[in-house]
């Protein structure tokens, strides 16, 4: 993506109440049920979108909390709490930042006159919610944040929130407990001194179980994640944050409770709940979200921020399911074939969510992700994600020879275009190299294989009836070069009489090693051969693979393909001189094609 030159001015809150409409619902399916939705006060598209959700039948689940954001101040309380009459769950979120430099330099205020106007505007909160009869169809919840948190000191910050607290009065119906939210407004230390003040904060405060304590981390120093993470050890209870770290705040409780503003644009973000939730994920802890189609999460985030989800992002990033470099994916290639054999899986995912898989800390498929866009094929790449690729795409199982021969002919080719080779290249070269899309050297057009019945088969040492080689005569037409040519040969099989055959133009290889195996099931199996030669005089070792629904032509073809690589890797030898007992009548025109270009004609 090439560099903005002014980037902030692609980044935009929410455009329009449209694309915050479908955000809200798809927070909503995927799972969160604290959304805060809004800073009512700041504005009328705030109010009205607010006033929209609860308006509109079915918009917003029944066990959806909508949360809104206030400071302390009176007037904008009110229109707050206005905003959000009559839903069925709401939680109003006040703030105040207790830090001393805020105290001093943004507001001017004595420890005591910042814990009075928190206690001041509780009340108030209180006053138009629970102690409001004409609002007792909504359950109500309250959030007071005191801001700056990390910077303010330990003690009186529990002092504040304690007189909060009392100012709220008793819990009502089990389970909605004051919230108090400990923002590390701006990240100020290292993960674990937040932590460290979190749990003073859960020793003093009192009477734990009637608070709940939220996080509300910040990324400035790049630690949002572990703050979030090493403060849920300390004792707390729920975290604030936004998918990807933008966006909008969301709220995540232990249990799958979460919220969102519309803010977009704190510096360096929130702390990421996909993160979040996929680091609970892959310790084998639900999170309660889902995260099964994370693609489509992803397009919505960045088609309403207009802000680009990096490549690198933990779990969202593009090339996190990637794998370049080539121990990695002899390693990943490895774990998909050895899982299953050494009894690494398990039916339980929450038993056994991703055992034995080198490298790959999920599975792909649980957030969407393809299989095979895990091997990516650049010059850093080795045999194991070539052979990865070939089984995913074409589903053949290549012995390790032809994998450490085609993998040169990968590299070859990823440093002549200098770049990645996608998939289909990879596949294309492989057609090509072995010549499964066409044969213009050797073509097998016709054969028949048949027993030679000119002598008794004699026994050798050691044979019986059953094992005793039987002598076979290969007899075809071969289209080489584009020239119809018969051959005959005899061997002790069809694959050893076509190598007979093929002494007679020159072809002069032993076949080294032979595999095959099926593509496929039922009436559509075919027969995919590997033939490794070596050429007789020269000792050169070539490969030759073949595919047919009939497993003795996949293997002739595969020979074929093999001798074919012979030519083309020695293009100027006189390798097919017709020998005096050729079958051959006329002297074919390839063979004085090639006679030419070894004499350099
Ligand atoms: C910590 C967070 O990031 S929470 C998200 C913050 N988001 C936003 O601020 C976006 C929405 N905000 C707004 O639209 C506006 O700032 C409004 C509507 C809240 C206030 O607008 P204005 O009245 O014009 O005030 P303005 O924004 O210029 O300044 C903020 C005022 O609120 C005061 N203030 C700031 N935070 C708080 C607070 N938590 N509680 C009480 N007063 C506060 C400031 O001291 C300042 O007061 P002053 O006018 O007496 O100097
Ligand atoms: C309002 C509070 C929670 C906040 O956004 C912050 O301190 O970052």
């Amino acid at each position: 993506m090439p560099m903005l030159k002014e980037p902030w001015k692609k980044y935009k809150p929410f455009k329009s109440g449209e694309e915050k409409w479908r955000y809200f619902k798809m927070l909503c399916e995927l799972g969160y049920k604290e959304i805060e939705v809004s800073f009512p006060s700041a504005s009328q598209t705030d109010y009205d979108f607010t006033r929209r959700l609860i308006e509109t039948p079915g918009a917003v689940p029944d066990d959806v909390f909508l949360q809104v954001l206030s400071p302390c101040r009176p007037d904008l309380i009110q229109r707050t709490v206005d905003s959000v009459r009559g839903a069925k769950n709401a939680i109003i979120h006040i703030y105040l930042a207790t830090s001393a430099c805020f105290r001093q330099v943004v507001f001017g205020y004595t420890e005591e006159q910042t814990l009075e106007l928190a206690v001041e505007c509780t009340k108030l909160v209180r006053s138009l919610t629970k102690d409001d009869p004409s609002t007792s169809g909504t359950n109500w919840q309250f959030e007071f944040s005191p801001e700056t948190f990390s910077d303010t000191d330990p003690d009186y910050v529990v002092r504040v929130c304690q007189a909060v607290k009392a100012a709220w009065g008793p819990n009502g119906e089990a389970g909605d407990q004051i919230i108090l939210n400990l923002p590390a407004t701006v990240e100020l230390a290292t993960p674990n001194v937040y932590a460290d003040l979190v749990e003073s904060f859960c020793n003093n405060i009192g009477d734990r179980n009637d608070v709940c304590i939220s996080l509300h981390p910040h990324n400035d120093r790049g630690c949002g994640i572990a703050a979030a993470e090493l403060a849920q050890m300390a004792g707390a209870d729920r975290v604030e944050g936004c998918l990807f770290g933008f966006v909008s705040v969301f709220i995540l409780k232990a249990h799958g409770r979460l919220l969102t503003t519309n803010s977009n644009g704190e510096r360096t973000g929130n702390v990421d709940l996909v993160t979040l939730a996929l680091n609970l994920y892959t310790q084998g802890v639900s999170p309660n979200i889902d995260f099964s189609n994370l693609n489509a999460v992803i397009d919505m985030v960045e088609s309403c921020t207009k802000i680009p989800v990096h490549q690198r992002a933990p779990y969202g990033g593009s090339l996190v399911c990637a794998a370049f470099s080539g121990s990695h994916q002899d390693a990943i290639k490895k774990g998909f074939q050895n899982r299953k054999r050494l009894g690494l899986t398990s039916q339980d995912p929450w038993n056994d969510p991703w055992n034995g898989m080198p490298y790959l800390p999920l599975d792909p498929q649980d957030i969407g992700r393809n299989y095979e866009a895990i091997i990516r094929v650049n010059s850093q790449s080795g045999k194991g994600g070539i052979a990865f690729i070939l089984q995913a795409k074409l589903h053949l199982d290549l012995p390790r020879g032809l994998q450490v021969a085609f993998s040169k002919v990968v590299q070859r080719r990823t440093e002549e275009v200098g770049r990645e080779l996608l998939a289909h290249e990879i596949t294309n070269l492989f057609k090509t190299t072995y010549f499964l899309h066409k044969n213009p050297y050797f073509s097998l057009l016709d054969y028949n294989i048949t027993p030679d019945r000119s002598a008794s088969p004699m026994l050798a040492p050691g044979q019986t009836q059953d094992t005793k080689s039987l002598i076979r005569i290969f007899d075809g037409v071969i289209l080489v070069n584009g020239e119809e040519v018969k051959l005959r040969g005899r061997g002790n099989g069809p694959l050893s009489s076509m190598v007979a055959a093929l002494k007679e133009v020159g072809v002069d290889l032993d076949i080294h090693d032979y595999k095959e195996h099926a593509i496929g099931e039922g009436g559509n199996v075919k027969a995919a051969s590997y033939i490794e030669c070596k050429h007789t005089h020269s000792n050169q070792i070539v490969w030759g693979v073949g595919i047919h629904e009939d497993v003795v032509q996949s293997s002739l073809i595969a020979l074929l393909s093999a001798a074919s690589s012979f030519v083309t890797s020695r293009p100027t030898s006189p390798i097919l001189k017709p020998t005096t007992n050729t079958i051959v009548q006329d002297k074919p025109k390839f063979i004085s094609i090639l006679e030419e270009k070894a004499n350099g004609m």
